[in-house]
Parts: C-alpha cells; structure tokens; sequence
C-alpha cells in the first residue's frame, strides 16, 4: 500500500510498539509524547491516522489538546487505550468520537502483550469501527507476516474485551500467587467471560465479539502471562505486597485496577451481578485478604451455570 502519514499519541510501551509495527511496514510514523522533543502540532502536521496510545487517565485531556490543533479533514483516529473514564464510565473511542464527531474512529485491541511484539513474536488483533473503510485501512496499515490484523464492525464489544479483562487478570494473578491450580484458573477464567459478556451486553456489545481475538483471545494472553501489569498486581498482592508498593515498582500502567472502580459503580447502579469483579474491588480497598476473597466466591449460594 502507499506510504501513510502515522502520529502516535503516547511513546510507553503500547505506542512504541505500534509505531515499530507502522515504520516496519514503510509508513511515515511521528511520536508524540508530553515528555518527547515534538510538540503535537508538529506531530499531527498532515497525519492520515492518529493512534492513541495514551493510559486512560491522560485520553480525556490529549483528546482536547488535539482539538485545538489543525487536522486533515479526512484524519482516521485509531484507539488503543483499554480503560474507563472514571467519571463518566464513557471508553476512549467514545471520547475520540465525542471530540471528533466528523471523523471515523477505530479501536485496536486483541492479546498484545507488547514486550512479545518488541521481539517480534507473532500476534494478531482486532481493529472495529462503525465506518468499515476506516477499519480497513488501519488493517492494512499494521498488518504484516509477524501482525495479522482482523476487522470487526463491533467497536464497543473490541473495545470492552481488552478493557474488562484487566479486572479478571488481576484476579488471575492472585489465583496463581495462591498456587490454586490448573482446576481453579479455568473456572476463575470461565466464569470471568461470563462477567464480561453480562456487562458488556449491557453497554450495547455482542456477545460473539467476546468469544474473539479481542474478547477471550485477550483474556487468555493476560490471564496467563507474567509479563501482564494486571496480572503482576494480582500475583504479588497475593504474595503479601501493598497495592501501593506494587504500583510504585510498576513497569508501565495497569489499567485493570482504575477500571475495576468504575465497573463496581455501574454494576451497582445498575443491578448487574459481578461477583468476580466485586471481590477484586474488595482485595484492592484493603478489605478482604486473597485468601478471603477466594472463601466468598466458592461460598457463593449455588445456582444454575446460566439463567436459560
Ligand atoms: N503494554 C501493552 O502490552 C499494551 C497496552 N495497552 C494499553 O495501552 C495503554 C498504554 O499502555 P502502555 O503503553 O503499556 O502504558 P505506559 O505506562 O508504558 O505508557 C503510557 C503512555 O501514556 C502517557 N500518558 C499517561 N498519562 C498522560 C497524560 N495525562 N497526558 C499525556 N500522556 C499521558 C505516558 O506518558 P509519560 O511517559 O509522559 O508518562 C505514556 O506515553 C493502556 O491503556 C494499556 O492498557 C494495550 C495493548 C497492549
Ligand atoms: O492488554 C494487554 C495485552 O493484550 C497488556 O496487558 P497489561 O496491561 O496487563 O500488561
């Protein structure tokens, strides 16, 4: 394809993988960072596509930031942040949208543990957006031999599955720092789909977008890997560490545990069954142990595996 004009909002480790993944391809790729030598208007100067890759709690403020700034009228922006805003439970691509209502929105997700793709490992993803030609070209933007990259006319479930996993990754990371077994993950995991696809239905998703790449593919990658933040959080909580010291070692963000908030908070609003959720919300308020969150959920009343 011809050589596409790429800005990267965020230079962590997310946005510096994609970036490698873009010029890999021939692309003409900017990063931006609010620490970097760019400024931003420098950086968005004639870009084609804009990629997020800010954490959540910087999307809001960067997205205004590039408000102000001169745009090409037909700019893609894609996003890759998996998060909640926290005071209105919107998702980023909801605020890229909100911000830019006369341009296509595109959300990158799938299970992309970036340190893998900084050593070129193979891996694949999603990219869903409401205007299929956007979700096209971003497709082949990114694809490669090592990147295969699917479409997928479901923005908001992509979006969820990487987002609403964090909160079951922690939980995973305990299971593990508990040394709970094979037996106890697969359940932990199971039933944490489960979660998801109930919540997630509530917010307008499909419930096969959750059996996806970016859905269960998501889930599985971070439940399962070490080099998962969420899951770090989790594994050492279980080994005796505070949240606070954990996150201060931290490489990088670990979304799951702003995101596991305001969950909680809709879910509540809402009369939404979350157990899984609510026992991480709890472990991460100090107010039950690993080991007491596990009783509460094996103590639960028993019932019917689904509601037919
Ligand atoms: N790492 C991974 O494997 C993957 C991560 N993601 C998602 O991508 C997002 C970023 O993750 P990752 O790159 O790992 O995180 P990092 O912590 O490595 O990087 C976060 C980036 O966001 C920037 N940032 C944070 N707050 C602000 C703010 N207020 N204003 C401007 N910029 C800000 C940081 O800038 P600064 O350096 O100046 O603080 C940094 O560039 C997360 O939502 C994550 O869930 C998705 C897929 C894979
Ligand atoms: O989203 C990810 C993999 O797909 C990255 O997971 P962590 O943010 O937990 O490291």
């Amino acid at each position: 394809m011809q050589e596409t004009t790429i800005a990267i909002l965020g230079a962590g480790a997310w946005g510096a993988s994609l970036a490698n993944l873009a010029a890999a391809n021939g692309h003409a790729v900017r990063v931006w960072s609010r620490r970097g030598p760019s400024t931003l208007e420098a950086v968005l100067e004639d870009a084609q596509i804009v990629v997020s890759a800010i954490s959540m709690k910087g999307v809001r403020d960067v997205a205004s930031q590039v408000q102000s700034l001169p745009l090409l009228k037909e700019t893609i922006f894609v996003t890759a942040t998996k998060g909640l805003d926290p005071q209105t439970t919107s998702t980023p691509s909801q605020i890229w949208q909100t911000a830019f209502p006369n341009h296509p929105v595109v959300v990158l997700s799938g299970p992309n543990l970036s340190e893998e793709i900084q050593q070129s490992l193979p891996a694949a993803t999603v990219v869903a957006s409401s205007v299929a030609i956007a979700a096209e070209l971003t497709q082949l933007v990114f694809s490669s031999h090592r990147f295969r990259v699917y479409t997928n006319p479901d923005p908001v479930g992509v979006e969820l599955g990487g987002t609403l996993k964090n909160v079951i990754a922690i939980a995973a990371g305990v299971c593990d720092g508990l040394q709970l077994g094979t037996n106890a993950k697969a359940a932990l995991v199971t039933r944490g789909l489960t979660e998801i696809i109930r919540i997630g239905n509530f917010w307008g998703a499909k419930t096969e977008t959750f059996y996806g790449l970016s859905g269960l593919g998501d889930l599985l990658a971070t439940c399962n890997s070490p080099l998962s933040r969420n899951y770090q959080v989790g594994y050492q909580m279980a080994g005796g560490k505070t949240l606070t010291a954990i996150l201060f070692n931290l490489p990088g963000t670990a979304e799951g545990v702003n995101t596991c908030q305001v969950l909680m908070r809709l879910a509540k609003q809402q009369n939404i069954t979350m157990p899984i959720t609510e026992q991480v919300y709890r472990l991460l308020q100090g107010e039950v142990t690993p080991r007491q969150a596990l009783d509460e959920l094996m103590l639960r009343d028993i019932k019917p595996e689904y509601n037919y």
